[in-house]
């Protein structure tokens, strides 16, 4: 239990702590106060119902529409109070997920978390789930538990009071003995609402790891069809569908097979918390039975007890449903919740540890170099790919890359761009000169066709003349009409329309060093040469460093340097 605190405290703290701090601390006194108010004017109410019902026990009519006059100001306050109280938790919720939310995109996306995730296979844990869900059931979740178990622990003390006091002092004879117990209606709703925690406690206690198994299936079994979206294409063309479809009926079948779980052990319990809110009803007429034929007491005095009773007991009763609802906030809930958040952070502050316990320095150095020293490329696992790399590229010079499948050309590119963690060794990069990379499937984000073109800078930096001439020169000139048709483009443009319109993203950008990843794959050797060409007379000063499996890009590179088997290397003129 303790850790549960802490590992929501760890959660919770950097909002309470950041620049919103203030605005939230009101936002929360804000609603305590409501609080207090509502149960301080419950109590009143309740004295209220003693009075209003005796007049009727006592037929007078004059006291009974005076008091009766009192219930439109109870229900006035009561009505602002709970819809104003519900409104500031409800600010204070969307200020808090906000904040969190950010937080926790934030460190996906600083040093590079997203991708560290996926290349060391961590995707299967939905990240996407915790950021979207998660933080919204976290936020939401914490508030209602803490807010609720405020009240009801001040309703509980006001009530205790008040149903003490109404209880008086019964005498039980047993045997021989008389046995007088004060305040008996505390110790029964006491009792009562232990028995009912102690047995909810008991029967739910599974579900709340069923619970956590069951957002995962969800999230997985979602997962699934989001790669189909994403892969049609491939998928179709293997006539993929059958695959597919089991592979979906089997995470379906797991999500089925523990909400099954989940049902059995929900049907217990709610015989159980079911049971208890029923005999709740009739319970507090119960036992004022021996108070009333005494004569101790009387009609309003019974309804006041029924009021205060259900009171204690629902107070009381709060940390029970609180326990383990399945349907609403909940202990079992926040705790799932909870346990996926911190794994997630866990998953990330571990990765970290990884790459970290990896040693490639990159330095900007001045000199306009680019300098590989000492450097060996590991894979997660370990293993070396690359051995005691040395290589110096001077400003201007061309470099092709080459090896055969699988020795290690795109990792030795990632750890240049300085995406790949592992390993050791030192890299020197050129202080303040602009590098640029390109991949073989370049990234094409959402939306129109000159956004995608100017990415990742701002679509309006660049003059739309600027972007037609260059469109025109990678071959693109088709697509000039469509410049600012938003459309899935990834999926619409062939592979070597998609790597042509890197190049004209090479093209506007100008950088000073050009990495090239095997980014003219798709491309026929004629274009692959006209984008070479290309390149040589926009950017006649820029360095180049290619990777790339034709013999005819040798005449556009100046070195080659070859990577053979066992992690060794070979640098040529
Ligand atoms: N995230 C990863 N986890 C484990 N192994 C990896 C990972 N990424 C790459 N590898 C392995 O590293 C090796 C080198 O991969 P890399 O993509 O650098 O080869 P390549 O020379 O560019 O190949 P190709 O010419 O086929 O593109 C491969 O054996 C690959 O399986």
């Amino acid at each position: 239990m303790l850790n549960f605190f802490r590992q929501a405290w760890k959660i919770s703290r950097g909002f309470w702590q950041s620049e919103e701090k203030w605005s939230a601390r009101l936002l929360a006194a804000s609603v305590i106060a409501l609080q207090m108010l509502n149960v301080y004017v419950m109590v009143k109410y309740n004295v209220w119902q003693n009075q209003f019902y005796s007049t009727i026990q006592e037929l007078d009519s004059a006291k009974f529409f005076q008091l009766f006059l009192y219930w439109p100001v109870f229900t006035l306050i009561f009505l602002v109070v709970d819809v104003n109280k519900l409104y500031l938790q409800q600010m204070l919720e969307v200020r808090w997920r906000t904040w969190l939310t950010n937080h926790y995109l934030q460190a996906w996306l600083s040093k590079r978390t997203y991708y560290l995730l996926q290349i060391l296979d961590y995707d299967t844990d939905n990240p996407d789930q915790r950021i979207s869900e998660d933080v919204r059931l976290f936020v939401s979740y914490v508030l209602e538990l803490s807010f609720g178990l405020f009240r009801s622990t001040l309703t509980l003390a006001s009530f205790i009071v008040v149903l003490w006091n109404l209880s008086g002092i019964i005498d039980l004879t047993v045997g021989p003995y008389v046995l007088s117990i004060h305040g008996y209606m505390v110790w029964v709703a006491i009792i009562y609402a232990v028995a009912g925690s102690w047995l909810t406690a008991v029967v739910g206690n599974s579900l709340i790891k069923l619970n956590f198994v069951q957002q995962r299936y969800e999230a997985d079994f979602r997962f699934s069809l989001i790669r189909l979206r994403e892969n049609g294409e491939g998928i179709a063309f293997y006539n993929g569908e059958q695959r597919e479809q089991a592979n979906f009926s089997n995470r379906f079948q797991l999500i089925i097979e523990n909400f099954q779980a989940l049902m059995s052990g929900q049907r217990r319990l709610s015989y159980v918390t079911l049971l208890h809110w029923r005999l709740s009803f009739l319970l507090p007429y119960l036992i004022s039975a021996p108070r009333i034929f005494e004569g101790k007491m009387q009609l309003g005095g019974l309804f006041q007890t029924a009021t205060a009773f259900t009171q204690v007991e629902q107070s009381l009763s709060f940390f029970i449903d609180k326990f383990y609802s399945m349907n609403e906030a909940s202990l079992a809930q926040l705790q799932a919740v909870l346990k996926r958040l911190s794994s997630f952070a866990e998953h990330i502050d571990n990765l970290h540890a990884t790459a970290s316990g990896n040693s490639i320095a990159i330095t900007a150095a001045p000199g306009g170099l680019l300098g590989v020293a000492c450097l060996d490329i590991k894979l997660p696992t370990g293993e070396l790919l690359l051995k005691n790399l040395e290589l110096q590229v001077q400003p201007g010079d061309r470099l092709l890359i080459t090896g055969a499948s699988g020795s290690g050309k795109s990792t030795l590119m990632k750890t240049l761009a300085g995406i790949w963690p592992f390993g050791q060794g030192n890299i020197h990069i050129p202080a303040g000169e602009s590098m640029l990379f390109l991949p073989q499937k370049p990234y094409l984000p959402l939306g129109t066709l000159r956004e995608i073109l100017a990415y990742p800078a701002a679509a309006d930096l660049f003059a739309e003349e600027k972007l037609c001439e260059i469109m025109i020169m990678c071959k693109l000139g088709e697509f000039i009409d469509c410049l600012n048709e938003d459309g899935n483009w990834s999926q619409i443009l062939s592979l070597g329309e998609q790597q042509r319109i890197a190049f004209a993203r090479a093209i506007l950008q100008r950088p000073q060093w050009l990495f090239l990843d095997e980014a003219t794959s798709a491309l026929d050797e004629e274009t692959e040469m006209a984008m070479h060409r290309l390149l040589h007379e926009q950017l006649p000063g820029a360095t180049i460093i290619s990777v790339g499996h034709r013999s005819t890009l040798m005449e556009y590179h100046h070195r080659t340097l070859n990577i053979t088997e066992a992690g060794s290397w070979k640098l040529s003129a």
